[in-house]
């Protein structure tokens, strides 16, 4: 069972599903993306079997062996391994949650059902408990992510009163641009020490702003170093540099069209290691997007990447 842990802070990578060609994941890399994110990217805490992970396009029992490899690989490495454990079956979600309780998890995660969908705050709730209770010992963070899930019930009213129906609420992970809710989220709820994790990386200079306790975002598997950068000027209240950094990271890396496939171009190249393309029905990054990108990475003084090498994209495809 899990200990008692410190509030899950700071930035928190999405983790990618590494695959092989063929579609298989290919867990032979955790090893060394773990030593990767510690490492280069000063990043200790992960959110696995996400958006970024594709958690939702994997088996039940693909699952729970990506959660079990991280959570070896990141022994005594890593601070926190959460996982996302959202499924549209209640059944198999309460199996992934008691499965990274037994497996030592430090958290679950879980997003809205978006098939047969909760359409008030109360069903919402109903089904975030019953899988919540089936990992009692466990933070438990809610994901707030509208766009994809279609269920579109504000994070601020769900969180009204929450630890009464789900003693293991820890905070929420707020995956939507939507910055009035955001900010009404942590002003009601400022005396529950809960976690306010932002997701839109192209905006996280704003949630700071807005009371943001620390982000879970795809970007910070291979921008981790810059955007603790960012975060360290906010602090010392050097907006204007804290801006730069947000700037380029908007410019750069989220342009329409930016998703999983392209998370999985960018960070084979910057890492060295092969992730490998994304599982149908997602495709693979065109070689017009990472050639693009590949330059953009060079020609940025600002992202003087060291590791920088050609061909990396090709490595393991
Ligand atoms: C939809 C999606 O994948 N959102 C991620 C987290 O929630 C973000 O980390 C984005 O990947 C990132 O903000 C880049 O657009
Ligand atoms: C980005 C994120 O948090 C996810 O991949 O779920």
């Amino acid at each position: 069972m899990a200990s008692p842990k410190k509030k899950l802070q700071g930035l928190v990578a999405a983790t990618i599903t590494p695959m092989t060609e063929n579609g298989e994941i290919n867990f032979s890399v955790i090893g060394q993306y773990v030593d990767y994110l510690v490492k280069e990217q000063g990043v200790k805490n992960i959110f696995v079997n996400g958006t970024t992970g594709e958690g939702l396009s994997l088996s039940v029992s693909e699952r729970r062996r990506v959660a079990e490899e991280w959570v070896t690989k990141g022994k005594d490495k890593l601070d926190q391994v959460v996982i996302h454990v959202g499924a549209l079956s209640l059944k198999e979600s309460q199996e992934l949650a008691q499965h990274a309780a037994e497996i030592g998890a430090d958290g679950i995660a879980v997003i809205a059902p978006f098939f047969l969908k909760p359409w008030s705050k109360d069903v919402l709730i109903n089904f975030l408990k019953e899988v919540a209770a089936a990992a009692p010992a466990l933070p438990f963070y809610y994901y707030h992510i509208p766009a994809l899930t279609g269920v579109k019930i504000r994070a601020e009213e769900l969180l009204d009163g929450i630890q009464d129906k789900i003693p293991t609420f820890q905070g929420l992970k707020f995956s939507d641009t939507d910055l009035l809710d955001f900010g009404q989220c942590v002003d009601q709820n400022r005396q529950q020490q809960f976690a306010f994790l932002f997701g839109v990386d192209e905006q996280l200079l704003s949630a700071l702003v807005m009371g943001a306790t620390g982000a879970v975002g795809s970007t910070y598997n291979y921008l981790g170093r810059k955007t603790s950068q960012m975060l360290e000027a906010f602090e010392r209240k050097d907006f204007s540099l804290a801006l730069n950094y947000q700037s380029c990271f908007l410019i750069y890396f989220s342009h329409p069209g930016f998703g999983v496939s392209q998370t999985k171009a960018i960070m084979t190249l910057v890492s060295g290691i092969p992730m490998g393309p994304p599982r149908l029905p997602l495709q693979k990054a065109s070689r017009e997007f990472t050639d693009s990108v590949e330059a953009k990475l060079k020609s940025l003084d600002f992202l003087s990447f060291t590791d920088l090498k050609d061909g990396d994209l090709e490595a393991g495809s």
